[in-house]
């Protein structure tokens, strides 16, 4: 436990040092998080770090944490913000980059808090992609990614989380003036139109 704790205090300090710049991109469950990533990393050279992912991956690695983060993932419940924060850190530190993507983080109260007492980043902004639910649903469904939460009955779990839990955060960062919305309903194109903007310096959008 000791030396365990000791090693979080060195990331994060490393991590302080590099002063990176991190948006968090939130939205619900099937809005596009993962797939508008891709094109931001292509186009603007950000590290994308999803949680979700590294969740799924310290299940895989058979971490002592495994069986606690699966059941949660299948219950759609947010697994606690120590062990997301810790791999969050890890990551940023081992991708070599300094401007991340932080995808599907903070989820809740607890997460956003947490991460700021720990790490003291604050977001550059935050990307938050809007969706209706029937068409988050209709996404879901046919993802086919074989992810055990995209059933129905853990996708209306999620809904719920989403709505009582991680719509709040995206609030507390609305009324700082941090949120960038999209409308995340139209097709992949022309929702990355919209992201481009957000991303694309000032200069250059007035000599565009
Ligand atoms: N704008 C879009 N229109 C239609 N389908 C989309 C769109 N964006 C993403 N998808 C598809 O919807 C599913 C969920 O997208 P994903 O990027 O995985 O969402 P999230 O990361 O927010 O859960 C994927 O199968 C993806 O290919
Ligand atoms: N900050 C986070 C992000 C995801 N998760 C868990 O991982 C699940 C899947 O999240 P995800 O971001 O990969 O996928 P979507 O629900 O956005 O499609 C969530 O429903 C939570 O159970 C978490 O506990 N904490």
């Amino acid at each position: 436990m000791g030396t365990v704790d000791v090693a979080n205090k060195d990331v994060t300090a490393s991590l302080a040092e590099k002063k990176p710049k991190v948006v968090f991109v939130l939205g619900g469950p099937g809005s596009g998080k993962g797939t508008q990533c891709a094109n931001i990393v292509e186009h603007f050279h950000y590290t994308h770090l999803s949680a979700g992912d590294l969740l799924r991956a310290e299940i895989k690695s058979g971490s002592e944490n495994g069986t606690m983060i699966q059941n949660m993932i299948k219950e759609g419940k947010i697994v606690p913000s120590e062990v997301t924060i810790k791999l969050l850190q890890k990551a940023m530190l081992e991708s070599g980059n300094d401007k991340f993507l932080i995808d599907g983080f903070p989820r809740n109260e607890e997460n956003r808090a947490a991460f700021e007492a720990v790490t003291k980043i604050e977001p550059e902004f935050v990307l938050f992609f809007n969706c209706p639910e029937e068409e988050m649903e209709r996404r879901l469904l046919s993802r086919n990614q074989g992810r055990e939460d995209d059933n129905i009955e853990t996708i209306r779990k999620r809904f719920k989380v989403f709505l009582e839990s991680s719509l709040p955060v995206i609030e507390y960062y609305r009324a700082k003036g941090k949120v960038q919305e999209i409308d995340a309903a139209k097709p992949v194109g022309e929702v990355f139109e919209a992201v481009k903007v957000v991303f694309t310096p000032k200069a250059e959008k007035v000599a565009a």
